[in-house]
């Protein structure tokens, strides 16, 4: 901590849990000198009572003595939890600040509030920067993935900061974070990044499903599967923990840990926000989407699955094909895990070019792809082979048509086929196993039933279809005897 009363920090962190309190230490082991701010007091003083020695820190029990304490323009990152509290401090912090200061909002924050809250903020002359910040507690502290919005101009300010907090790429020591385009979208990009993922967390969780209920593979020989699938393309973060959860054993009863946890999926809104975007863009994230609702069926009607336990017929049919416990078995799940994950990430970027075209954002999946190699929760080897493919002038319209993708598809396909098939046939839930292969095989079917629910559409609704062969909108008089087909050009539908 400075001894010096009169040295002026060169940002402010307000909001001291689990992920201020880290980028705090992460900008003062950095060699920023950082204001320290908690609503209550008594996170300050855990704070530098327990790391206080790591740097450089100032600390201040309110917010006039928090900005009293910055040189100007003052920088102030927010990281208390997001919804309200963000405009609650907002609304005590503007009135102390100057013109061109820079409030930096670091939470999970809703993207339409991030842009409401710069647009309200640059009305008093107040920089607001929304910034994604993924990591969790051990990324916040080393190095997270950091995912800026705001304007081009406060990124001049903060960016240097932010950059040098971040993770570093392991392919090519690059900082993951980089300007992504205006107000909202560096919080967009963040949402998305959870929407993955979720899906990504709960196609592990299938996996597990599978090789534990259809081949009878316990918990602590599942981790050793993981981490000997950490070793294949599949190489990522979640990967890795999930063999740290599978291997953990409880001290109480001595059972696998995974065994007394209640199987009820929390979640915090930034995945169901993801599917809500989604439907407004009009992009299919089937898996994504999925992932949410399978958290929600966890742990919604608890009353309704336990009932359903007893009551519902499960309908089993027999399954042929690879035996259940071989190594083979083990390989088609592995490669069922890693294409509904490609799609996952498919989905997710497909999303995000959608945002970027029609809220005129400006940020490149390349850079996207690149920023998440390193520090945040989805990091994986898979990433940098993403930024390559979104480099360059070939840019796909889908991650999946990308010459790399297609070929591994092609590899992945049958076991994903087998896998989906036989945890149908044995009754275990694969939602996003099989909506992902639904997925796929909706971008690739050369015919959709599309075709007749347009012809239900016209029916019941006037609405009209095109046809394959000649341009325009057309109507089918249903009602009338001869049920002629007219241009909707001629006649009064919609
Ligand atoms: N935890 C994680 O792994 C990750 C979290 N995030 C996001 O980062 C943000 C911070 O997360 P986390 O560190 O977990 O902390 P929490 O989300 O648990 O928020 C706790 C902090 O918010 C403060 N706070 C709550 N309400 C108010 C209020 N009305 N006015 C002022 N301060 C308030 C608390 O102050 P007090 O101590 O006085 O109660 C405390 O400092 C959240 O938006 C979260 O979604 C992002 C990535 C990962
Ligand atoms: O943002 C994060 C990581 O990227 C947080 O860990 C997030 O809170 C996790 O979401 P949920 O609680 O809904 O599972």
């Amino acid at each position: 901590m400075t001894e010096n009363n009169s040295k002026k920090a060169q940002i402010g962190v307000t909001g001291l849990a689990v992920m201020g309190a880290n980028l705090a230490r992460n900008l003062a082991r950095n060699g920023y000198t950082v204001a320290l701010h908690n609503r209550s007091v008594e996170k300050t003083d855990a704070l530098l009572e327990a790391h206080g020695s790591e740097g450089d820190f100032i600390r201040t029990e309110t917010l006039q003595e928090l900005v009293d304490s910055l040189e100007s323009p003052r920088r102030i990152l927010v990281m208390v939890k997001a919804g309200q509290p963000v405009d609650a401090v907002i609304e005590q912090l503007a009135p102390l600040l100057d013109k061109d200061d820079i409030i930096i909002d670091g939470g999970n924050s809703h993207f339409p509030d991030t842009i409401r809250r710069e647009r309200e903020l640059a009305e008093k002359g107040l920089h607001f920067v929304g910034v994604g910040v993924s990591g969790g507690e051990e990324g916040a502290l080393w190095g997270p993935a950091i995912m800026p919005g705001g304007s081009a101009k406060s990124y001049e300010s903060v960016g240097p900061m932010l950059e040098k907090i971040a993770a570093k790429a392991p392919q090519d020591g690059a900082p993951c974070c980089a300007w992504l385009s205006t107000d909202g979208a560096g919080h967009f990009v963040k949402m998305v990044h959870n929407g993955i993922e979720y899906a990504d967390m709960q196609v592990i969780g299938e996996a597990y499903d599978i090789l534990r209920s259809v081949a009878g593979i316990k918990p602590a020989d599942q981790a050793k599967i993981f981490r000997s699938w950490n070793e294949t393309e599949l190489n990522s973060y979640l990967i890795e923990i999930t063999s740290q959860v599978l291997e953990q054993v409880d001290a109480q009863t001595g059972k696998p840990l995974v065994d007394v946890i209640v199987d009820q999926a929390g979640q915090k809104g930034t995945g169901g926000w993801t599917v809500q975007a989604a439907i407004d863009l009009g992009t299919p994230i089937t898996g994504i989407a999925e992932s949410v609702f399978a958290r929600g069926l966890s742990s919604s009607n608890t009353a309704a699955r336990e009932e359903a336990q007893k009551e519902l017929p499960a309908g089993l049919i027999a399954t042929t094909g690879v035996a259940n416990a071989d190594e083979e078995f083990v390989e088609d799940v592995r490669k069922a895990l890693f294409a509904s994950k490609l799609v996952a990430y498919a989905q997710g970027l497909d999303m995000l070019q959608e945002a970027a075209d029609q809220y005129g954002w400006t940020y490149k999946l390349d850079v996207v792809a690149s920023l998440w190699r390193a520090g945040c929760i989805i990091r994986a080897e898979l990433l940098g082979e993403i930024m390559e493919a979104y480099s360059g002038e070939n840019i796909p319209s889908n991650m999946l048509l990308a010459p790399g993708f297609k070929s591994l598809m092609e590899d992945l396909l049958p076991s994903w086929r087998r896998v989906v098939a036989k945890a149908t046939a044995l009754g275990i839930p694969v939602p996003v196993f099989s909506s992902s292969l639904s997925y796929y095989d909706g971008l690739r079917r050369d015919r959709l039933p599309a075709a007749l629910i347009q012809g239900q559409r016209d029916y019941f609704g006037a609405h009209t279809y095109k046809r394959i062969d000649a341009e325009g909108d057309y109507h089918v008089m249903w009602t009338e005897d001869d049920r002629r087909e007219v241009n909707a050009a001629d006649v009064h539908v919609h």
